[in-house]
C-alpha cells in the first residue's frame, strides 16, 4: 500500500475523485493540521498487524477475535477521535463502544467460500473537521479492504479448525465407543490404539503402547500382539489382509477376526487394523458343524442298518459277524473316542482302523500307522516327538514325530501291547495335556489326535501281568471292536475269493476258482485269516494248485546256492527259520518268537512290511 498523505500534506495524487462523492467533499489540505505520513502509515500497519496477530492465538473464539479486531480499527483512521467501527457477521454485531451509524460510512465485505457473510463498517460518528460529504481517504478504502480480507481469512481458518476438530472428535468418539479394537501403525510403531484394543491385549492405558514397535515385548500381552501382526510381515502390504487368530481372554479362548488395511496417514503409508471378537459366531458355527457331523454319522449308521452290507470301505464280508463289526465301526466313527481293535493276525484290524478314520470327522487329516513292536525304547522320543536339527549326530534337519504328523488326524498304534511301561507313560503325558518336546527343542508342543490301537491279544491280560499301565489301558480302550477270525465266518470266503481274484491277473482260460478248489478253501481252518487267503490265492494263480504254506509266504525257504557269501546265507537261513516258525504257529508272531527264542520286538524287526 502506498504511503497515505497526512491530513496536512494531502495531495492531489492521494485524493482521487470518487464518482460517488460530490465535488463539495472536503479534503484535509492544510500542512499545519496533518501529522506526518510515516505516523499515519504506522497506524495502518499497527491495525493490520494487530488483527493478524489475533488469529495467531488458536485457543480463542471467533467472537473474541471479532470484538478485538473491531476495537483496533478506529485508531488507523485519519480522525480516530471521530471514528467508530462495527463488524456484522452472520447476524452477530461486534462494535466499538462509541459506535453510532451516520452518513459518513465506509464499508467492506467479509466473504467465506465466495459467499457474502458479513460486513465491516467504519463511521465518523460526527462530522470530522474540514469535511463536507466523503471524509474518507482512498488509502483508508484500501486499508478497510485489507481488513475485510484478513477477517475473511480468520473466519475461514476458524471454520476449518472447527470442522477439523469436529471430525477428529467424531472419529475419536467413534473409535473409542466401538466394540472392535482399532490400531494405527506407521513406521512399524503404534500411533493410535482405542480402548477396545487395549482391553483385548491387556494394556492398562493406550500411552503404554503408543510409539512402541509392534514387536516390543514390554506392553500388554506382547506375544499375542506380535502374533496378530504376523500375517503382515514387515507391515508393508498392498492389499487388505484378513485372518482369524485365537487370543486368551480371562477365562476363555477368544476367536478374533483381524483385518489389516494399508492406508495413507499424514501423507505416508500406514496400517489400519481392526480386531473383532467373533467367538460367539465361531462357537455357534462349530456347534452347528458338530451337529451336522453327528447327524451325518447317525444317518450313516441308520443307512447301514437298513440293509445288509457286503462291504464297508475296503472291508468285505456279509456274515452276521461282519454286520456287527460294521455297526461298531460306524458308531465309533461318530465319536472322537479312542478305539481298540482286537483280532487274530491277518483278520483285518488295520483295515478296520482305516474305516473308523475314514468315516469320522478327522477323515481329511492324516492316518499315521505305527508298528509299536518295532519301536525301540531308546528311540521312542525321537520317533514319536520328532527332533530338531543338530539334536544328535546325523540330525541334519528338523524332523516331525508321529504325534506331529497325526495332529488333527488319527494315530494308529498297531501291536499296542508291545509299548513298554516307560513308553506308555511318555505317550500318556504327551496326549493328556502335558505336551511333549522334540529332541533338541525346549518348546512344549501339544497335539490333537485320535488314538486307534490294535492288538492280537486282550489288553486286560497285559494290565493283569503288570505290562500295561491301567491309566493307559483306559485311555486307549474306550470303544472296543472285536474282529472274528475267518474260520468263524466262512460264508464270507466266496466273496473274498472273488474280490482277490479280480485284483490278480488270471491266466488265460481261468475266470473263477473251480468248484473243488473252492470246497477246499471252505474247509481249511485259515490260521492266518484273510491275509493267508489272499496269499494262497496268489500262489494258486501262479502255481495252478493250492499250497497252504504259511501266512507269511514271503519267508518261503529255498535251497542255498553254493556260491552265496556267509552273510547272505545267514540271512536266508534266518528268513527260512522264521517262515517255518510262523507256519507252525499259524501266523501267531508271539508264539513264533517264543519258538525261535527271540523277543517279539526282534522278530518284528526281521519281518518285512506286510
Ligand atoms: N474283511 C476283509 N476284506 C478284505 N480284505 C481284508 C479283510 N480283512 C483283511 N483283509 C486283507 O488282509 C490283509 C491283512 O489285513 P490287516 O493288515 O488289516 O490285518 P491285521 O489284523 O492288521 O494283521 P496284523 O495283526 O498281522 O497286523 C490285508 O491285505 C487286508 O487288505
Amino acid at each position: 500500500m502506498t504511503a497515505k498523505p497526512s491530513k496536512k500534506m494531502a495531495d492531489s495524487r492521494s485524493v482521487q475523485k470518487d464518482p460517488n462523492v460530490s465535488e463539495k467533499s472536503c479534503r484535509p489540505l492544510t500542512i499545519s493540521t496533518a501529522p506526518n505520513a510515516l505516523s499515519e502509515r504506522i497506524k495502518e500497519l499497527n491495525c493490520l498487524y494487530g488483527i493478524s496477530n489475533l488469529f495467531e492465538n488458536q485457543d480463542v473464539s471467533l467472537p473474541w477475535i471479532m470484538q478485538r479486531a473491531v476495537e483496533l480499527i478506529p485508531a488507523a483512521w485519519q480522525y480516530p477521535e471521530y471514528a467508530c467501527a462495527r463488524i456484522r457477521l452472520e447476524g452477530q454485531d461486534y462494535a466499538t463502544r462509541n459506535f453510532k451509524a451516520t452518513k459518513w460510512r465506509q464499508n467492506t465485505k467479509i466473504v467465506l467460500n465466495g459467499q457474502h457473510v458479513g460486513d465491516v463498517d467504519v463511521y465518523y460518528y460526527k462530522k470530522p473537521p474540514l469535511c463536507e460529504a466523503n471524509p474518507f481517504l482512498e488509502e483508508e478504502k484500501h486499508l478497510l479492504r485489507a481488513i475485510g480480507e484478513r477477517l475473511s481469512k480468520v473466519l475461514w481458518l476458524k471454520r476449518s479448525e472447527e470442522a477439523l476438530r469436529e471430525s477428529e472428535e467424531r472419529y475419536r468418539v467413534l473409535t473409542e465407543q466401538v466394540a472392535e479394537g482399532v490400531a494405527l501403525v506407521q513406521d512399524n510403531r503404534f500411533r493410535y490404539v482405542n480402548p477396545a484394543f487395549c482391553k483385548l491385549f491387556h494394556i492398562s492405558m493406550a500411552e503404554e503402547i503408543l510409539d512402541r514397535r509392534v514387536t516390543d515385548p514390554r506392553a500388554g500381552n506382547a506375544a499375542e500382539i506380535a502374533q496378530s501382526y504376523r500375517a503382515v510381515g514387515d507391515i508393508e502390504i498392498d492389499a487388505k489382509v484378513e485372518e482369524l487368530i485365537q487370543l486368551s481372554q480371562p477365562g476363555r479362548l477368544a476367536w478374533i477376526q483381524v483385518c489389516h488395511s494399508p492406508i495413507a496417514f499424514k501423507g505416508r503409508p500406514a496400517l489400519l487394523s481392526t480386531f473383532k471378537d467373533i467367538t460367539e459366531i465361531k462357537e455357534q458355527q462349530m456347534a452347528a458343524q458338530r451337529m451336522a457331523d453327528q447327524l451325518d454319522s447317525e444317518n450313516r449308521v441308520l443307512r447301514s442298518s437298513l440293509k445288509e452290507r457286503y462291504r464297508l470301505g475296503d472291508i468285505l464280508g456279509r456274515s452276521a459277524a461282519m454286520q456287527g463289526v460294521y455297526e461298531r465301526i460306524l458308531k465309533a466313527a461318530a465319536t472322537d473316542a479312542s478305539v481298540a481293535i482286537f483280532g487274530e493276525s491277518g483278520s483285518g484290524k488295520e483295515l478296520v482302523a482305516h474305516a473308523v478314520h475314514n468315516h469320522g470327522a478327522r477323515k481329511n487329516h492324516r492316518f499315521v500307522a505305527v508298528n509299536c513292536g518295532a519301536v525301540l525304547e531308546t528311540l521312542f522320543e525321537r520317533e514319536f516327538f520328532g527332533h530338531r536339527k543338530g539334536a544328535f549326530s546325523g540330525a541334519h534337519a528338523d524332523a516331525p514325530g508321529y504325534l506331529d504328523m497325526a495332529d488333527g488326524g488319527t494315530l494308529f498304534l498297531d501291536e499296542v501291547g508291545d509299548l513298554t511301561l516307560g513308553m506308555q507313560a511318555k505317550m500318556l503325558r504327551a496326549i493328556e495335556g502335558g505336551g511333549y518336546r522334540a529332541l533338541g527343542s525346549t518348546d512344549t508342543k501339544s497335539t490333537d489326535l485320535r488314538i486307534i490301537s490294535a492288538s492280537n491279544t486282550p489288553l486286560e491280560d497285559k494290565v493283569n501281568s503288570g505290562h500295561m499301565r491301567s491309566d493307559f489301558f483306559y485311555r486307549i480302550q474306550v470303544i472296543r471292536i472285536q474282529l472274528p477270525p475267518l474260520r468263524q465266518r466262512k460264508q464270507d470266503i466266496p466273496l473274498l475269493v472273488e474280490h482277490f481274484l479280480r485284483r490278480i491277473e488270471l491266466p488265460a482260460g481261468m475266470d473263477r476258482v473251480p468248484g473243488p478248489i473252492m470246497d477246499t478253501l471252505m474247509e481249511y481252518d485259515w490260521p492266518g485269516n484273510v491275509r493267508e487267503l489272499r496269499n494262497v490265492l496268489q500262489r494258486f494263480v501262479t502255481l495252478g494248485h493250492l499250497e497252504f504254506l504259511s501266512p507269511c509266504e514271503q519267508f518261503e525257504p529255498s535251497p542255498l546256492p553254493a556260491e552265496m557269501d556267509l552273510r547272505s546265507a545267514t540271512r536266508q537261513l534266518e528268513r527260512s527259520l522264521i517262515a517255518k516258525a510262523l507256519s507252525r504257529t499259524g501266523g501267531n508272531r508271539t508264539k513264533a518268537a517264543r519258538l525261535l527264542g527271540i523277543s517279539r520286538r526282534a522278530l518284528f524287526r526281521k519281518l518285512p512290511p506286510a
